[in-house]
């Protein structure tokens, strides 16, 4: 599967420390991230991450281009609910094509750590076929 993995500053460390708890789900498949998110986790943990750029910087979009051609699987956006962020046009569009697209999308621990136990169960299977045969075609 090919998961994005994405948080805010004040988001951070939250993130960090669930993929440490989680790493061995994470084992083996493609993993994304926005910049210093993916350093920030690969600083801690075994786990390669595919780097975008920050997200300021336009990592969000980056990843959204991924979603609208229909190949990210996951993504585990952990937001920043109190602080308004200099590139919230980007944040909501990310989001809104995940809502377009039909991806799964976390946007807190709570709802990461349900999503990643269903990926450990297999839950996710139905996305390879979504691989096998992208929209548009015959
Ligand atoms: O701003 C972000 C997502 O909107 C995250 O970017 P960084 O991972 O580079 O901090």
């Amino acid at each position: 599967m090919n998961i994005a993995l994405i948080a805010h500053d004040r988001k951070k460390d939250e993130m960090v420390n669930f993929i440490i708890a989680y790493e061995s789900a994470f084992t083996g498949h493609k993993l994304y991230a926005t910049g210093t998110t993916g350093q920030r986790i690969m600083d801690s943990t075994s786990l390669v991450i595919h780097r975008f750029m920050s997200g300021p910087l336009g990592g969000d979009q980056q990843i959204g281009a991924l979603v609208a051609q229909n190949e990210m699987d996951l993504i585990i956006f952990l937001r920043d609910p109190l602080m308004a962020q200099p590139h919230e046009p980007d944040i909501t569009a990310l989001l809104r094509l995940c809502d377009v697209m039909g991806i799964p999308l976390a946007t807190n621990v709570a709802t990461a750590e349900l999503l990643v136990r269903a990926l450990q169960r297999g839950d996710f299977a139905w996305r390879e076929l979504v691989h096998k045969y992208k929209p548009g075609e015959a």
